[in-house]
């Protein structure tokens, strides 16, 4: 997945000035097809215009200009230089959009009301490191998780370099803020959702749990880890097991083996089929 190029002025004068100085305040470039794809399929009319290299004419790129023809977006020209000069730091591919800046955010009480046997969350206690919260939302992405919680006064914010590190995913998975983690637990408790906090030193393995059905996991901050009230909230907690001398992993990659045990389970289950969601676009 591509990554949103979030093209503040600012960011940008600070980097020497590029073609994407020249875009007005509240517009963002999205690079790549997934970043295009994503937003097309979210919120067409925020996109403003797409620029696509001519020279690029594939299957992939015909479909994509069908697709946004049918949308009735408008499409420009623009050579491979003009849109490394949109998107410097991110691989284009060919095709590069404006459009207004979103906020991808959800309701608390709106994701309740989605919740099902497919729902599966991660939530974030105190995940403030922009990068981490960024890689924590790419392998939500990637797992099919259909949130990310965290605590609306101890998180990282969708700042530009939790966008890059989120590689497109920062459009795609909806993040909740919520004022007391510790009720929005016990809520989701209540309406049918099986919570599990992660932390290295318990003796239950995560491989040892039930995950085909409505679930969350609750990831910790580097240092501090899962709150104690945190703790005592969840169903019960549980580790991944670990063979080496490092006490801990790094909170992305624990994400990543929770949410990818929690898919493999599903895939096997049947409640999920595996896919990328491009192909499903
Ligand atoms: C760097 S660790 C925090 C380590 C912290 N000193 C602690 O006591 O939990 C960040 C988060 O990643 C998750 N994590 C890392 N390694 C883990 C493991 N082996 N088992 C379960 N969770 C782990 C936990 O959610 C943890 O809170």
């Amino acid at each position: 997945m591509r990554q949103e190029g979030r093209n503040d002025k600012r960011a940008n004068r600070a980097k020497g000035g590029s073609e994407s100085e020249k875009l007005e305040a509240g517009t963002v470039v999205l690079a790549g097809f997934h970043a295009v794809a994503a937003r097309l399929q979210l919120d067409p009319a925020s996109i403003e215009l797409v620029y696509v290299d001519p020279e690029r004419r594939d299957k992939r790129m015909r479909e994509m200009r069908e697709k946004l023809f049918a949308a009735g977006v408008r499409v420009m020209n623009a050579d491979a230089r003009r849109l490394t000069g949109l998107s410097p730091d991110v691989p284009h591919q060919g095709i590069c959009a404006l459009a207004k800046e979103r906020e991808n955010t959800l309701d608390f009480a709106d994701l309740l009301d989605d919740i099902s046997p497919k729902t599966l969350l991660l939530i974030l206690d105190g995940v403030t490191d922009p990068r981490n919260f960024g890689a924590c939302l790419r392998a939500a992405d990637a797992a099919g998780v259909q949130a990310v919680i965290v605590p609306r006064d101890r998180s990282a914010r969708m700042t530009p370099a939790a966008a890059k590190a989120a590689a497109g995913a920062a459009e795609t998975v909806p993040v909740v803020q919520v004022t007391n983690l510790a009720s929005a637990i016990m809520e989701l408790r209540d309406n049918g959702v099986t919570v599990v906090g992660t932390a290295g030193e318990t003796q239950k393995s995560i491989y040892d749990i039930d995950q085909a059905k409505a679930f969350a996991w609750v990831l910790g901050a580097e240092g501090e880890g899962l709150r104690q009230l945190t703790r005592r909230r969840c169903d019960e907690l549980a580790a991944i097991p670990m063979v080496g001398s490092v006490e801990s992993l790094n909170v992305s990659v624990a994400s990543g083996i929770c949410l990818f045990e929690s898919l493999r389970q599903r895939i096997a289950a049947g409640i999920v089929t595996p896919g990328k969601a491009e192909d499903r676009l």
